[in-house]
């Protein structure tokens, strides 16, 4: 009989969970993803369950990885909200199991799974996509998204500026304080992105917010919502101007409203860049559209599970 799954919650996920062992991780399994060998990975688009009352989407996100025997689904929901709601825009569940007998193996939260994974393969687009010598980052946005993404673009890049701009002066200015680094609150989206080396866009806005007239030639722009296919953050011109790159080609084409409804083409994936198939165009204006994919739901929650294990030692064990 199986043992019981472990229960891993939000501290724990925290502790165990650190961006030097995931941003490999995930740059190794964006291009298995990318090879489409089902040994590898099979990663279907994820599955979308409407719940119109609420104004919201459940999202199912299984994934298996043949090769590494790691199984697991993540349930997701996710809503269009008000301004000045209290009620969380995005609540995850992720769900590790054994491939052979499957029994699940582990429940562990979702929220700081998908805030740290997300920014990760944004962090690691940067990495691919962005000029040389970036000084100036730019965030659109203030919720869970930003303060990761704020995390660990500072983490990783030397950016000499940083901005960051939300719908309420008192959201941003709340943002700057509660991250405690170096940033300036701005009081439009044009004034945080003119000029900007890198940008990031984690709103919830179904409208573009961003528009390709204030974006300096050669940015790099992360689009991290908008995961609708009638949902925008970017406006036509930037996305007319820019190489699009995506996680997955099939998820954007299903999934993104910036894709879908510009007409535009994704150029690559980011696994197609890392696999060396498709190149880095560092040199022009660049956006990586991030919709989330189970694998890298996977590959975290690994990773939590594996850190989970060594300190509570072997089941049954003495
Ligand atoms: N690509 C991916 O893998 C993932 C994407 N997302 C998406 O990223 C976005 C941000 O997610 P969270 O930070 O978790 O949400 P959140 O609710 O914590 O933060 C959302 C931010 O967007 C702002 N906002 C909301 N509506 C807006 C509008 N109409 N115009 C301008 N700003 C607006 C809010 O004031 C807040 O600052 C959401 O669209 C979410 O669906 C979330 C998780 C993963
Ligand atoms: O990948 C995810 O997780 C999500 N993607 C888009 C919307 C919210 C969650």
């Amino acid at each position: 009989m199986a043992e019981p799954p472990a229960v891993i919650w939000k501290h724990e996920v925290q502790r165990l969970l650190q961006y030097g062992d995931l941003v490999p991780r995930l740059e190794e399994a964006l291009g298995k993803f990318s090879t489409r060998d089902s040994a590898e990975v099979i990663q279907p688009v994820r599955n979308i369950l409407p719940l119109q009352k609420h104004h919201g989407f459940l999202g199912s996100m299984p994934t298996y990885m043949e090769n590494d025997g790691v199984l697991c689904t993540k349930l997701v929901c996710f809503y269009h909200r008000d301004a000045g709601s209290a009620l969380p825009a995005t609540q995850a569940t992720v769900i590790l199991l054994d491939p052979e007998y499957g029994n699940v193996k582990a429940v562990i939260d979702g929220e700081e799974v998908t805030g740290m994974r997300t920014a990760a393969v944004s962090a690691i687009s940067a990495k691919l996509l962005m000029r040389p010598g970036a000084e100036v980052l730019a965030i659109l946005g203030t919720g869970k998204q930003a303060l990761t993404h704020y995390h660990i673009f500072t983490e990783m890049f030397p950016f000499k500026e940083v901005r960051v701009w939300s719908r309420t002066s008192q959201g941003a200015e709340r943002f700057c304080r509660s991250v405690g680094g170096p940033v300036r609150a701005c009081v439009s989206v044009e004034e945080a992105v003119r000029g900007a080396d890198a940008i990031v866009t984690v709103t919830g806005s179904t409208e573009p917010v961003l528009f390709g007239r204030w974006v300096k030639a050669g940015a790099h722009v992360a689009a991290v919502g908008a995961c609708r296919p009638n949902w925008r953050e970017l406006d036509d011109a930037l996305m007319k101007e820019a190489v699009v790159y995506s996680d997955s080609r099939d998820g954007a084409m299903q999934e993104s409203g910036d894709v879908i409804l510009s007409g535009v083409q994704v150029f690559a994936e980011l696994g197609e860049v890392i696999n060396g198939t498709k190149s880095a165009h560092r040199e022009k204006t660049t956006v990586f559209k991030s919709l989330g994919m189970g694998v890298e739901d996977a590959v975290a929650a690994q990773l939590v599970f594996d850190g989970w294990k060594a300190q509570t030692g072997p089941p049954g064990g003495v």
